[in-house]
């Protein structure tokens, strides 16, 4: 019994959705009281006036710009995402993090827990698509092969990628969210192939001259347009099927 014992306010999973708190914020598996902050790897109070106050403070503002800028550092190092923020967390000293055995989101975006695994998933905060598109941007032009990464080809490359995420859906009948039953490796392969989806679509983007971000924001704007709330709920059919 440690000087957690005797405070009684437990850990709130929809702290995760705060904006302030959901880059860092996670819980710590069969200590309920505690919260942990991923920057800066202490275990806080969970009272969220506390874990806001702690949002707040010099130190976690510091610990927030090393650990992005430590993961942006990576650049062409590594695969994932989620590996550069392992790598970052070991650049940054900070080990302690594996001591505390949380069930972080692993390299895969998968939790420990199955049936768990796309309940409450989130993306981590970066890198962004304009930190992707640099990092391609260099990747090709480290290999002259900016001559290669025309539109045409970039567009052939994205659709041979989505080919190789369909096969590895092929013949396996529908599949639930969280993707139980997946092997690790499985997993793995998925997380690749999706990236590999991404950052040739971000250097098409690129090389169309969409500026990808605003974009998709604009067209989400026009898909509520075309299919509002309250008219298609529940309903899946084409707007052109609404349309009086
Ligand atoms: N001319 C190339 C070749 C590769 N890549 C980069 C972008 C993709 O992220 C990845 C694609 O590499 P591969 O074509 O080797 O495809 P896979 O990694 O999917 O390998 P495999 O087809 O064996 O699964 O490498 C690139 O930018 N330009």
């Amino acid at each position: 019994m440690g000087k957690w014992a005797s405070y009684t306010k437990k850990y709130c999973k929809s702290w995760e959705k705060e904006a302030l708190l959901k880059d860092w914020i996670r819980r710590v598996p069969g200590d309920d009281p505690k919260a942990y902050c991923r920057f800066c790897k202490v275990g806080i109070r969970a009272h969220h006036a506390d874990l806001v106050n702690h949002a707040s403070t010099a130190k976690h503002k510091r610990n927030a710009a090393l650990f992005s800028s430590a993961i942006f550092d990576m650049g062409c190092q590594s695969t994932t995402i989620d590996e550069s923020t392992k790598i970052a967390e070991l650049k940054l000293g900070h080990q302690d993090a594996q001591k505390m055995a949380l069930k972080e989101t692993d390299v895969n975006g998968t939790t420990e827990n199955e049936k768990d695994a796309s309940e409450g998933f989130q993306f981590s905060a970066t890198p962004s698509l304009e930190d992707i598109r640099q990092l391609q941007a260099k990747f090709a032009a480290e290999r002259d092969w900016d001559q290669y990464h025309q539109p045409r080809n970039l567009l052939l490359a994205l659709v041979g990628e989505v080919g190789e995420v369909s096969e590895l859906f092929q013949w396996k009948g529908e599949v639930a969210p969280g993707l139980p039953g997946w092997t690790a490796s499985e997993r793995e392969s998925l997380a690749h192939e999706l990236s590999d989806v991404l950052i040739y679509l971000v250097e098409l983007a690129e090389k169309c001259c969409v500026d990808l971000p605003k974009a998709v924001l604009a067209k989400m704007a026009i898909n509520a347009c075309k299919y509002p709330a309250s008219r298609v709920q529940g309903s899946a059919k084409k707007y052109t099927e609404y349309q009086d």
